[in-house]
């Protein structure tokens, strides 16, 4: 037996699978962005399935999408982390994929779930990010300190990363992520595990660097933080772009969060379904 599924091109066209090319004059441009896992087998998935979006420079961009979606494998193929199987990604004219030095450059990217050198203290990361990106010590010194106290993170500079909480990683993993003052930010569930205090800190330190021209995307499960932080949404399901725009255009008069299950659809009647779920 085929599986069809494996092929998200049944019909292999000779030229790319997309009308317009990549628009360069974007931040973020993507085209036919598509991601196979373990194609040709049984276990064959489409995770993101010819993804195409446009994020204009100082946009404050939402992605929303349920629990595997295809959020974060859209995203790692934007940073430059996941190879797409199929499909262009581009940064300020820049393609992810042919040029993957010069695009990283460009951005500043907060991995979901992902911490490395575990043994290093918070500021040490920080600095060793700076470093890594060919600034001076006496600039990576001055910005590190600026970042981990913005994250309310001084008191903890010293502490190895492995004795963070899941919030404090979050944060000092984004502080790693500013510290070169990338044009583009990438984050992957930012906000998720950050206390209250810290999240409002981080929104406004990001809202701030939007305003300033730079441009922000952040995936979240939290419609209400969308609705109120980002002026652009894109929403996926099932690797699927389903509406992408502006939150007023995305939403219409409604919140986004019933737009979102509208779209999306998925409700199920807890009530009926799990009867057996009742405390006797
Ligand atoms: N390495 C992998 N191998 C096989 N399948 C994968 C792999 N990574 C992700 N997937 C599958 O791809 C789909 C998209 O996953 P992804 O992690 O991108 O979703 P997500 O939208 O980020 O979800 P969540 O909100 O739960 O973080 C899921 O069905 C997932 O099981």
């Amino acid at each position: 037996m085929s599986h069809t599924t494996a092929d998200p091109h049944p019909h292999h066209q000779s030229g790319p699978p997309w009308a317009t090319p990549p628009d360069s004059s974007m931040a973020v441009s993507l085209r036919g962005l598509t991601k196979v896992f373990s194609p040709g087998t049984e276990r064959s998935k489409v995770a993101v399935n010819r993804l195409n979006l446009e994020v204009p420079h100082g946009a404050f961009y939402g992605l929303v999408g349920r629990n595997g979606a295809g959020k974060t494998t859209a995203l790692s193929m934007l940073t430059g982390l996941l190879r797409p199987t199929e499909g262009v990604a581009m940064v300020s004219g820049i393609d992810v994929w042919a040029d993957s030095r010069r695009a990283k450059m460009a951005m500043g990217v907060l991995p979901d779930g992902m911490t490395f050198f575990e043994r290093l203290s918070g500021r040490q990361l920080v600095t060793y990010a700076g470093l890594l990106r060919g600034m001076d010590r006496a600039t990576v010194a001055q910005r590190t300190d600026d970042l981990l106290g913005a994250m309310d993170l001084s008191d903890d500079a010293g502490t190895p990363v492995q004795d963070y909480s899941a919030g404090m990683r979050k944060k000092v993993m984004l502080a790693a992520a500013l510290v070169h003052a990338p044009g583009l930010l990438v984050l992957d569930e930012p906000f998720e595990a950050v206390d209250p205090v810290s999240a409002a800190n981080i929104r406004e330190l990001l809202q701030g660097f939007a305003r300033a021209g730079g441009t922000v995307i952040v995936s979240s499960h939290v419609m209400d933080l969308v609705q109120r932080m980002c002026d652009h949404v894109a929403v996926v399901d099932n690797g699927r772009l389903l509406a992408a725009g502006t939150v007023d255009q995305v939403r219409r008069e409604k919140s986004l969060e019933d737009t979102f299950v509208d779209l999306v659809g998925g409700r199920t009647h807890v009530g009926e379904e799990l009867s057996w779920l009742r405390p006797r």
